[in-house]
């Protein structure tokens, strides 16, 4: 099996899934915590007789089963074919959850797969993935466990509730230099971290679209954290996406991906660029908005199935409606209600004090419209101090 590790200080932690080789005892299995799961789990760091370390995951209690998303494989027999099953992987069905989580409509546009044949997927997807009823109480155990990404700074994750939500899409929009992109780079690095360290174990993915990607920001914030630099670097699975339809296709690959080994964020940073340029006026509107639902809903199904991170970037333009003139800073990002409607949480940051940033609470499900102050280091995203209040941008 390849493993690909994450080493600190004092603890390599596996991030492949699915091992099939005799060494399995010795690799830590996904947290269930990073993948949404609720049963509670315990990472204990060992350290062998060559001074060679590895982390063994303690079960503490009696579930067995299987952790992390389930392989869409499972679902051969009683008339799921293996052909059916490489028709679904081929249009991005690489678990059971992806076709739980989809309706039907759209499983029967999969080449090849009936109308019957989509109701028993769905049958037997059901019959693996929990899609009733919880009580509050469970669901609030559940939340509570939810792993959540530093950001880099405490001020900042403390606005956030402890971090970047797994399992959500946060979306941060702003005018240009105002960290989005040092976030993203941030968040890729600390997504590698073990949990205690504010982490989420697990690879990244980032799509850029705009060519911002700067793997040597990469480096100088993995040292910060005190994580091999190279080792960073291999965990994070870099894609420039050129096209909307591209940049749609990337979610299939990266479906698969996600599949094979253990993630923990997605990031597009920026997520409406392609189609400013892709689609124009008017005219295209409509096309263009369905093709954005797509893409949302695909980022919202990967968030649910695999249990990770989204962290997408949004651009702004100037508010020109009614709700200008009571706004003293009249900015919204674009995509429309699609995008509004599809992210978690939407994050507006704005340009501080010398180095510092302003980070306001726009929209979210359980947060204050709030704000705090972070700055932009040489690690990354950091918390200010006089020194990043008083001296100007690099
Ligand atoms: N190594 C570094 N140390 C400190 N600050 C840095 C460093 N690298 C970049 N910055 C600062 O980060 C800011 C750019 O932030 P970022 O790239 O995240 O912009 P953005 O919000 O993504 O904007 P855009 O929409 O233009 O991409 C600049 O002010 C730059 O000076």
């Amino acid at each position: 099996m390849t493993q690909t590790a994450i080493e600190t200080e004092n603890a390599a932690i596996d991030l492949s899934y699915h091992g099939d080789d005799d060494d399995d005892d010795d690799v830590a299995e996904p947290s269930s915590k990073a993948q949404g799961s609720s049963s509670a789990t315990k990472k204990a760091i060992v350290i062998d007789d060559e001074g060679v370390a590895s982390a063994a995951q303690e079960e503490e209690e009696e579930d067995e089963g299987q952790v992390g998303p389930t392989p869409i494989e499972t679902l051969i027999g009683n008339g799921i074919t293996n052909s059916d099953i490489k028709k679904l992987q081929e249009s991005g069905f690489y678990t059971v959850e992806s076709i739980a989580y989809t309706p039907k409509k759209q499983l029967i546009i999969v080449r090849g797969i009936s109308d019957q044949k989509a109701d028993r997927l769905i049958t037997e997807a059901s019959k693996i993935v929990p899609l009733g009823f919880t009580t509050a109480t469970e669901f609030h155990h559940r939340r509570a466990e939810l792993i959540t990404l530093t950001t880099g700074s405490k001020q900042l994750d403390t606005l956030l509730g402890g971090g970047i939500e797994t399992g959500a899409i946060t979306e941060v929009f702003g005018e240009f230099r105002t960290g989005k992109s040092q976030l993203c780079h941030t968040a890729a690095i600390t997504a590698q971290l073990p949990v205690d360290m504010g982490g989420g174990e697990g690879k990244c993915l980032y799509i850029d679209t705009e060519g911002t990607f700067r793997p040597v920001r990469l480096v100088s914030i993995a040292r910060r954290f005190g994580l091999d630099e190279n080792e960073a670097l291999d965990n994070v699975a870099y894609a420039r996406a050129y096209n909307a339809d591209h940049q749609m296709q990337l979610l299939n690959q990266a479906a698969q991906m996600m599949s094979q080994s253990r993630f923990s964020l997605l990031i597009v940073d920026s997520i409406m660029a392609l189609y400013r340029t892709d689609y124009s006026g008017r005219a295209e509107l409509s096309a263009r908005q369905m093709h954005v639902a797509k893409f949302m809903r695909m980022l919202q199904r990967l968030a649910d199935e695999f249990g990770i991170a989204v962290l997408i970037t949004n651009q702004v333009v100037a508010q020109v409606d009614g709700g200008a003139i009571f706004n003293p800073d009249p900015k919204k990002p674009i995509g429309g209600n699609i995008v509004a409607h599809s992210s978690t949480t939407r994050l507006y940051f704005k340009k501080g004090k010398g180095r510092n940033r302003i980070c306001k609470i726009y929209d979210s499900p359980c947060l204050a419209e709030t704000e705090t102050v972070f700055a932009i280091g040489e690690g990354g995203i950091i918390d200010p101090t006089d020194e990043t209040e008083n001296n100007e941008d690099q």
